[in-house]
């Protein structure tokens, strides 16, 4: 009777990850045994703290309270949370979270050491974001707060990830060592979002473009959708592109390092994805009017062929000559581009 009930919860872990993200989910259930259920509970639990975070109808102390002490509630059995507002995507996963800390209570504690480490790091640095000063409303002033924020949200990611890939014996525990590379791992994935979800953020109230770079254009953040601000726009869209650029070589030399076929596809296909997305954002206004997105039989075809490093080398290098095709010489970051792309084009 246990073993069905424990069959049954496990089911239900995996059945939220397909509600989470459907293609994302498929390939956390090709990693191989020793990972599969550690990856697919640190994806649920990143993803509750994400609620959390993404919840505007919560008081932001009762907000903190819970980023803060998210973990230890990650090893508080029956605890679940139903003060989500109505319109939260993820909402049914914290209803239920009970489900998902029976399933991290089963895991090794190797596993559950590494995932609770940074979900007291990563729940910390949320918190203390939201509770940051965001007077002028650009909560992200600074290059170095972008990094920073970006650092919390999904740099954190990679630092676990390379932690429970060592600690499975998948890969070699040097994969753990370079924090920097894991770190570029998240970031670069982040960034591109970041510039992909500009419109979407705009309407939701949040802007994490960094004023030091969007500031040297303009001072009016909002109005870069006017199409009489056009000029700008290209201007500071570029500068944004060229900042993610600079995460390149480190993502290429991160997945280099694997050996595990699993492992590999894993990490390469969000990178793969993100480069097409970069490419396709560049010099690319629609960004300031809604959520581009590569489509779907191309995504398909990257997923394909994300397998092995020559594979994603060629990807890497096709979307950066596109992205140099789209370098316009009366953009004032054009030279800065271009040297981007020459390092980039270099190092592969
Ligand atoms: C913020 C983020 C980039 C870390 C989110 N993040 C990712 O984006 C997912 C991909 C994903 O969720 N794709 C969604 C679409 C989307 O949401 O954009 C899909 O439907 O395909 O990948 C990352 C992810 C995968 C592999 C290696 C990584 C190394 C460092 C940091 C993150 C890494 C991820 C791994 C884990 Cl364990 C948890 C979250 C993530």
């Amino acid at each position: 009777q246990k073993l069905i009930a424990n069959n049954e919860r496990k089911k239900r872990c995996y059945d939220f990850l397909d509600k989470t993200s459907r293609s994302f989910s498929a390939v956390i259930q090709e990693l191989d045994d020793e990972l599969r259920d550690a990856i697919c509970l640190f994806y649920l639990v990143l993803r509750g703290l994400d609620t959390i975070e993404d919840d505007m109808t919560l008081d932001l102390d009762r907000k903190c309270e819970l980023l803060r002490s998210f973990d230890k509630i990650i090893f508080q059995r029956g605890w679940n949370f139903k003060e989500n507002g109505p319109n939260e995507k993820d909402r049914h996963l914290l209803v239920d979270f009970q489900i998902v800390i029976e399933e991290f209570l089963e895991l090794p504690k190797k596993f559950q050491d590494v995932i609770a480490d940074i979900t007291n790091q990563m729940g910390n640095g949320m918190a203390d974001y939201a509770s940051g000063d965001h007077r002028e409303n650009t909560a992200v002033a600074t290059i170095k707060d972008f990094d920073l924020y970006c650092h919390y949200v999904a740099g954190l990611v990679g630092w676990g990830l390379s932690d429970l890939f060592a600690a499975s014996g998948l890969e070699d525990p040097s994969i753990a060592k370079d924090k920097r590379l894991s770190d570029s791992m998240g970031m670069f994935l982040q960034k591109t979002n970041i510039i992909r979800d500009y419109r979407e953020d705009l309407d939701d109230g949040r802007q994490f473009w960094p004023k030091e770079i969007w500031g040297k254009y303009t001072d009016d953040f909002a109005g870069l959708v006017k199409p009489e601000n056009a000029k700008t726009a290209q201007a500071v869209l570029s500068a944004m592109v060229l900042n993610v650029l600079e995460h390149i070589p480190d993502v290429l030399t991160y997945l280099k390092s694997l050996k595990n076929q699993s492992v590999f596809n894993f990490c390469a296909i969000p990178q793969v994805m993100a480069i097409a997305t970069l490419a396709l954002v560049f010099n690319n206004q629609d960004v300031y009017h809604r959520n581009v997105k590569i489509r779907k039989g191309t995504a398909v075809k990257l997923i394909m062929a994300s397998t092995n490093m020559d594979n994603v080398v060629a990807i890497f290098r096709e979307y950066i000559h596109v992205l140099s095709t789209k370098n316009d010489a009366a953009d004032p970051n054009f030279i800065n581009i271009s040297i981007a792309v020459g390092k980039a084009e270099q190092w592969i």
